[in-house]
Parts: C-alpha cells; structure tokens; sequence
C-alpha cells in the first residue's frame, strides 16, 4: 500500500463508492413494491417445483445500455405479458453487467455513459433507478450477477438471476448463490460442459459462510441458509448446440444422477444459436415441440431481444435507438409474434 495515496502499488486511481444502503436509502422499494417483488419470486419458484406448469420465459436485451429504451421494452412486454400470462411467466432480462470474453464495454453498471469513463457511482444508481421502474409495472425482473460487490445494489429487486457461463464454475459466485432470495439459472460452461453447473446447483443449495461486504460498505463473513431454487440453463458451448432432444435427455439425466433436480432452461441465444438471432425463433419452437411432447425437465426459455432486431457498434458515430450494442437480438415485432405463438401452443395442448 502506497500510505501517501492510499492506493496499492498497481492502481493508478481509486474512488469510494456509496455504500449499498446509501443508494437503497436514495432509491428505495417500498413496503407494496416488495411484496410484489416476493410474489414474483415465489411465482418463479412456483414453476421450478412444478407447482405452476407455465413457461417461464427471460426475455428482453443482450445487455442494457439506454435505460430510456430499455423502460419502453418494459412497458411492452409488461402488456403483452397480461395476454399470455395464462401460460407464460415473462420475466424482463434487464442485464447490466457483461462477462466478456476478453477486454469490451462491460455494462451499464460500469460505464453508463459509453464513453470509457467508467462512472461506475452513477452506473450502479441508474441501474438501481432502472430496475426499480421495471419491478414498479408489475413485471419481474432478471439479471446477471457477475461482479458480487454489485449484487448488494440490487439484489432486493430481482426475481431470477443468472451467474454466467464463464462464471458457474467459480466458488464466489456459488456462495453468492446460496444466499439470494430469487431464483437462479446457472449457465453451462463456454466449452459446453455441464458438469460445472451441477456443481454449482449443489454448492449453492448448502449453507456456505463467505467474505462479503455488508450493506454498510464494511467486510463481513457472511453466512448463508442456502438456495435450491436453482436450475441449469443450456446455452450450447464450443462444440454445438445442446437443446435438441438427445441433448435435452441427456442433460436431464445427468442432474438426475447427481441428485439435483431435473430443472433445464433453453437459452435459444448464444451458441444455441451459432449467434445468429434469426435462429432464436427456430430452437423455442423445437423446446415446445419437446414440451409438448412431455419433456417436463423444460422449466423455460430464455430469449435475447430489444426493441429493434440485430445489433450495432458501440463505435459508431450515433447509435440508432432499442438496437443491441453486444449481442445481435430479435426485434419487438418477432419477440411479440413468438410468444403469442408459444402462449397459443401451450393453451391448446
Ligand atoms: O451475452 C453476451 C456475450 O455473449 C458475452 O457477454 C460475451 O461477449 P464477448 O464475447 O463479445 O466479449
Ligand atoms: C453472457 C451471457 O451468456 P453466457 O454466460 O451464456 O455467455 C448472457 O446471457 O448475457
């Protein structure tokens, strides 16, 4: 440590951050928001014990980046949800961090102004603002949680979360799994491999006691009583897509083994998809062919979709409004179109 400038010897600056209850106390959820919030997560959970046979459905952008889009995204799919809400639970995907694969704009929470500035204080409050808005039009909301200091800011209003393909096998982000209220997908791993999520599930479901940092900002060991709301999300890996039948029953079998419960969710985006979007509408409708024809392992789906279809540079001079700038998306219309197809299916079965 460098006394002088209270910085370690590789930093080359270093900013103190709110502290979680000082941004929960600035944007706060009132007693009604949270017993919404709680419904949610129970409705989540619901599915995951076969209590509710609905679809549970993460829809919405590969990564946030226009809290102004991203509101209009909600306020859509908040009222589509009332039309298909007999047979699908849509859960907003409102992700404001982004692992990356190697060095990228890492996320509305880090950098929200674009820029490479990194306002990371004005990140996590238009994150925590953006979150709340969406909880507020009674529409549950997912993210990634990747870095766990995040998690603090916005944990209360989250019914689902993910922990990422390259992220599922690390023991930080099991031990913030065992310790949240919402329901949790882990990825398989960027090579295909499901064994890491297994792993995960079973790690998560046990108690663990952990280096945290509480919501005063202070180090704390943390302990936890444990999350079994959790299930495995297969998002295909380096060697294919793995949502196919053979995949799918395979997959089922090997959590059974395990002694986890058979909980599978399609992600119909990244490597199921060859990252191609045009192909997202193509595997949900093979997870409902199998659905439909029994395949109970099939908890939900998830969808990577913005207002306007495909994806654009963050380089580029002026970026066109509700267009992804990671992950090429469906458009509205498509994503629109899917679902009422989808809620159709599952209601004439
Ligand atoms: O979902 C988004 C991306 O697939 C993930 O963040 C990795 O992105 P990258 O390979 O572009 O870094
Ligand atoms: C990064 C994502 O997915 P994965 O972890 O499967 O690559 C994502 O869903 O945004």
């Amino acid at each position: 440590m460098n006394a002088e400038l209270d910085l370690c010897d590789n930093d080359t600056s270093h900013q103190t951050l709110p502290t979680p209850n000082a941004l929960r106390q600035r944007l706060p959820v009132t007693d009604s928001l949270q017993q919404a919030i709680d419904a949610q997560r129970d409705a989540v959970k619901a599915i995951l014990d076969d209590r509710d046979d609905r679809m549970l459905v993460i829809v919405g952008p590969c990564s946030i980046h226009d809290p102004r889009a991203a509101l209009e995204y909600a306020e859509r799919l908040a009222e589509l949800s009332s039309r298909v809400d007999d047979q699908l639970l849509l859960v907003m995907r409102a992700y404001v961090e982004k692992p990356r694969t190697t060095v990228g704009w890492k996320g509305l929470a880090y950098d929200p102004y674009l820029d490479g500035s990194n306002d990371m204080a004005y990140g996590l409050q238009v994150s925590r603002s953006l979150l709340r808005d969406i909880t507020a039009l009674g529409l549950p909301v997912a993210t990634e949680l990747l870095q766990p200091m995040v998690a603090a800011y916005l944990d209360d209003l989250l019914a689902w979360t993910a922990i990422g393909a390259r992220t599922t096998e690390s023991q930080i982000h099991r031990e913030l799994a065992s310790g949240l209220e919402a329901a949790v997908g882990f990825k398989n791993a960027t090579d295909g491999g499901l064994d890491v999520a297994i792993d995960a599930m079973c790690a998560a479901a046990h108690p663990q006691r952990y280096f945290a940092m509480d919501r005063d900002g202070r180090p704390a060991m943390r302990d936890t009583r444990g999350n079994s709301a959790t299930h495995a999300v297969l998002r295909g890996g380096h060697s294919g897509p793995n949502y196919h039948a053979e995949a799918i029953a395979r997959c089922r079998e090997a959590l059974r083994t395990a002694g986890v419960a058979p909980r599978l969710m399609v992600d119909c985006s990244h490597a199921n998809s060859c990252k191609d979007h045009r192909r997202q509408g193509g595997v949900l409708r093979e997870v409902l062919n199998q659905r439909l024809a029994g395949e109970d392992s099939l908890i939900g789906v998830m969808l990577e979709s913005s207002l306007q279809e495909g994806k654009q540079s963050l380089s580029s001079s002026e970026l066109a409004y509700g267009v992804s700038i990671t992950d090429a998306c469906l458009g509205w219309d498509e994503t629109q179109v899917l679902l009422q197809e989808a809620a159709e299916r599952l209601r004439y079965d």
